[in-house]
């Protein structure tokens, strides 16, 4: 495709290039055919023949390769999207946390639209500005070396003016680019919380925020804007001295007889084809620059290797998995918070086949233990391993898919409640309906969900909003050894609490269980209980045992939560 884009690119320059010169064969044929009309006529038609068939030629060429740049230009971006977001996809969980998605959405729209742009449209553009340069310098040449030397002297300084123009439009393009993806981050954030905005009753100091980025934008562009305005029209005035050069050196040049008037009519045409040209290089080379300038984040983004892989390592036999958990003298910190540590030589055992309640104060790291499991993080120090594996030894792909993670309050993506269930499954497309009626059923879901006028392909709005029930749990992957719950922290009715606590004892039967617990009856029907506090597994035991220590952190938890649940549930009521 490409090579016919330039062969087109060819045919159609050459054409365009190729008039001026029979244009002046025809204006020299009309000065000196002294013979007859006729035979003047027939040359005259004979030539404005194979003009237009010229012209014929070379429109439809140029319609070709538009087309086709135009057609490669979408497949640049297209590609360019698709390589950067699964650069995106494959980060690690840290990255993220340092990049906020305002400003990756920016770089997967509108970065990679203005480099593709940059690069396809005036690619064809600039590819076809630096053909007919060059042929209009050549031909100019061929008329008129005397006259082309001098009328070319005009082109070094331009050239110099232009490198210089480049660098600075390359360093503003990056500069907008950064101030452009500042403002959606903003206004992501925002329209995702706009509960909150609208609880504090903030929209108009919201607007105002982000007008005052939009304006920065806004004085960025209207530099650009002045500087290109300034180089256009030096470029414009060269081009007009360079045309009222050749006018007067040509003008002597036929008085001397040196030059037929045929000669400087196609020379001046050919001047005007070099000076439009030359404009048109400019405004490739600004495009260009203007390309780099908002590319360099996104090469970066290419580029950057993931901190550990996606996809490598050992996978342990599925068969042989017992599911012993451990954390041995584990510090970690998060990677944007590194000065406050959140566990600090902290240990603790999960034997397999038991069921562990974590339990601990808001912020005291119940949440951070799971993704630590699910090495969403590394640890600064220590190690955890399942049945003596070191996790960082597994490949994270399979670890992941063998702990099954089931949150009580699930994001939900907005898509039907069918593919929303399906989604933690290994290959979502052999999943049949019975699997998801059978999850359902096991999350005590499935009458809930059926009586929703289109059951099972409700569509659930963004983040969940329609679904009010929050036992909805994702199939687990190949029926997990290891499972991580979250339980919901909000308060149930007494039957919806019932149906809940069913769930879970059924979900648990058999694995090594791992749960971040809220409800006293969760915790009293686990093996064991883990109370996280300043850092590190504060105390650890049955929990009849814990409850027993009337000086205890569990027992005080519990006292606490105990007050809270009774407030909550009277509120219910
Ligand atoms: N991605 C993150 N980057 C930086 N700090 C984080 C991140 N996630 C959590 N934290 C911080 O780590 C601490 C522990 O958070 P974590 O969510 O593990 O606690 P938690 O006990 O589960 O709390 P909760 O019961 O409120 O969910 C908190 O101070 C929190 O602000």
């Amino acid at each position: 495709m490409e090579t016919a884009a330039v062969g087109f690119l060819t045919i159609s320059s050459t054409v365009t290039m190729s008039a001026p010169y029979f244009l002046g064969k025809v204006i020299d044929t009309i000065y000196t055919t002294t013979a007859d009309t006729e035979s003047m006529t027939a040359s005259l038609t004979s030539l404005c023949v194979m003009l237009l068939g010229v012209f014929l030629c070379g429109g439809a060429a140029n319609a070709a390769r538009v087309y086709l740049m135009q057609i490669s230009g979408e497949q640049i971006i297209r590609n360019l999207r698709a390589a950067v977001f699964t650069s995106i996809l494959r980060q690690e969980v840290a990255f993220f946390d340092k990049n906020r998605t305002g400003e990756l959405i920016n770089r997967l729209s509108s970065d990679t639209a203005v480099v593709g742009s940059s690069i396809t449209d005036n690619l064809s553009d600039g590819l076809r500005a630096v053909a007919q340069a060059a042929a209009g310098v050549s031909m100019m040449f061929y008329v008129s070396p005397s006259l082309a030397g001098f009328v070319l002297l005009i082109v070094p300084p331009i050239a110099g003016l232009a490198i210089g123009f480049g660098r600075y439009i390359r360093a503003i393009s990056k500069r907008t680019q950064d101030a452009l993806a500042q403002a959606t981050q903003l206004a992501e954030e925002r329209i995702s919380n706009m509960r909150t905005v609208r609880a504090f009753g903030k929209e108009m100091s919201e607007v105002n925020k982000y007008t005052e980025k939009a304006d920065y934008v806004f004085s960025l562009a209207r530099k650009e804007a002045a500087l290109l305005a300034g180089f256009y029209g030096v470029t414009g005035l060269s081009g007009n001295i360079m045309i009222l050069s050749v006018l007067y050196k040509g003008g002597l040049l036929m008085a001397s007889q040196h030059m037929t008037v045929g000669e400087l009519s196609s020379f001046l045409m050919y001047t005007f084809w070099v000076g439009i040209s030359i404009a048109g290089l400019s405004s490739f080379y600004s495009q260009l620059m203007k390309g780099f300038g908002a590319g360099s984040r996104l090469w970066e983004l290419l580029d950057r290797k993931p901190e550990f892989p996606l996809d490598e390592g050992l996978e342990l036999p599925v068969d042989q998995l017992k599911g012993r958990l451990e954390f041995s003298n584990v510090s970690f910190a998060y990677p944007t918070r590194k000065e406050a540590p959140i566990f600090q030589n902290l240990s603790l055992l999960v034997p397999a086949g038991t069921i562990m309640a974590v339990v601990g104060s808001s912020g005291s790291g119940k949440s951070s233990l799971v993704s630590l499991l699910l090495r969403l993080y590394d640890t600064d120090a220590g190690i955890i391993t399942i049945d003596g594996h070191d996790i960082r030894d597994l490949n994270p792909y399979w670890l992941r898919s063998h702990i099954g993670t089931v949150s009580q309050e699930p994001v939900l993506f907005s898509c039907s409640i069918r593919e929303n269930i399906s989604y933690g499954a290994v290959d979502p497309g052999a999943v049949t309906t019975e699997d998801i009626y059978n999850a359902a059923r096991v999350a005590n879901a499935y009458d809930f969900i059926q009586a929703f006028p289109k059951g099972f392909d409700t569509i659930v709005g963004e983040k969940g909003v329609l679904l009010m029930y929050n036992t909805v749990c994702f199939l687990c992957p190949q029926n997990p050894k290891i499972l991580l719950l979250d339980e919901a922290t909000s308060a149930l009715d007494a039957e919806n609490e019932f149906l809940v606590q069913e769930a879970l004892e059924r979900l648990m039967e058999g694995r090594t269980v791992m749960i971040i617990a809220h409800r006293l009856s969760t915790i009293q029907n686990a093996n064991s209980v883990a109370v996280l506090d300043q850092c590190r597994i504060a105390e650890c035991g049955q929990p009849t045992e814990l409850l027993g220590n009337r000086e205890g952190l569990f027992r005080k938890l519990m006292e606490k939560q105990a007050f809270l649940q009774e407030e909550q549930k009277r509120a219910l009521l």
